[in-house]
């Protein structure tokens, strides 16, 4: 079994990526250090393109994202084992798939308990965890590595949607964005209108659900809309109001489709990576990936 260790070593603090790179090279894997970002797709879709059976990612999100882009790319998504050692900042996706320390990863990839995960698709684009505009992604675009832990906390959990409903009822809500979101199908739409804000998760531990990690299994993505006031909104079906934020500007539902369009160029966050686009379409490929999880892994 030919195991490979995708190490972004500029991820997290250094004691982390010192100590995977370690038990790696004991337990017999293979150790390809990033030089740069990109690195990590180049040399994830040369191993599945060698055949490597378990393709793992030492870093964060974006080391992850990257891993998987370049096995799909190389057509191996079914095929490649994949896996993460959480070496990077936030480590979200890590802890949402039961991993919470790097000795504990090596653990979950050699028990061989591994799932076929869902991932979520933005255009030609690939997320594993999340997928956000308007506000997170703005604050992703412009937070530094030492904001890095700050964030992670503020914006995409406890701060983001409240920070937006404090925008939305003041007088600064004419500055928020203007994203006109469709989520469901084209035929048959749950929801359209204006929103200042989306976030989509696949894995994500949205507030108002305790926190409870999304199912990763059920080709389905979670979605909280921070809607913009004013606005004619279509609410075809009730149950998806907010259960925490129950404010009329909330709506959170799940669903495998959604679209977005901006009047200018937005940028929008998936798993932290930033892009820029006026449209966005976004799905599911149910089960794409095989994924080595944690013991505390939740289906
Ligand atoms: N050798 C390298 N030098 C500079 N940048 C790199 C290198 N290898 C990867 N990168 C870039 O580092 C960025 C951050 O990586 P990653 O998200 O894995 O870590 P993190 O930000 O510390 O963790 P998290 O996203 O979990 O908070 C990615 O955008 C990636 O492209």
């Amino acid at each position: 079994m030919r195991r490979l260790l995708v190490n972004n070593p500029v991820s997290g603090n250094h004691r982390s990526t010192t100590l995977a790179c370690e038990i790696a090279r004991d337990r017999g894997y293979q150790v390809w250090d990033t030089e740069k970002p990109g690195d990590a797709f180049e040399l994830a879709h040369r191993a599945a393109v060698e055949g490597v059976d378990a393709i793992i990612a030492s870093g964060g999100d974006g080391t992850v994202n990257e891993v998987i882009h370049g096995v799909d790319h190389a057509g191996m998504l079914r095929k490649s084992r994949l896996g993460v050692v959480p070496t990077g900042t936030g480590n979200g996706f890590a802890k949402d798939i039961g991993i919470s320390s790097v000795r504990s990863a090596f653990d979950a990839i050699e028990s061989g308990h591994v799932r076929l995960l869902d991932l979520g698709t933005a255009n030609d684009h690939l997320f594993i965890k999340t997928c956000s505009s308007g506000f997170p992604a703005t604050l992703s675009a412009h937070t530094t590595h030492e904001m890095k832990r700050f964030f992670g906390l503020t914006a995409y959990g406890l701060g983001a949607v409240p920070s937006a409903l404090d925008a939305l009822q003041s007088q600064h809500a004419d500055t928020l964005p203007k994203l006109h979101a469709r989520v469901g199908s084209e035929d048959d739409p749950m929801w359209t209108g204006t929103a200042a804000m989306v976030l989509i998760g696949n894995s994500r531990r949205f507030p108002g659900l305790r926190y409870r990690q999304a199912p990763m299994e059920d080709g389905l993505l979670e979605v909280v809309v921070v809607k913009r006031p004013s606005v004619v909104q279509t609410l075809r079906r009730a149950e998806p109001l907010a259960m925490r934020f129950d404010s009329p500007y909330l709506l959170r539902t799940q669903t495998a489709e959604l679209e977005i369009e901006a009047p200018a160029p937005t940028l929008f966050s998936l798993d932290g990576e930033i892009i820029e686009r006026t449209h966005l379409t976004i799905s599911v490929r149910p089960k794409a990936v095989q994924f080595c999880v944690g013991d505390q892994y939740e289906y």
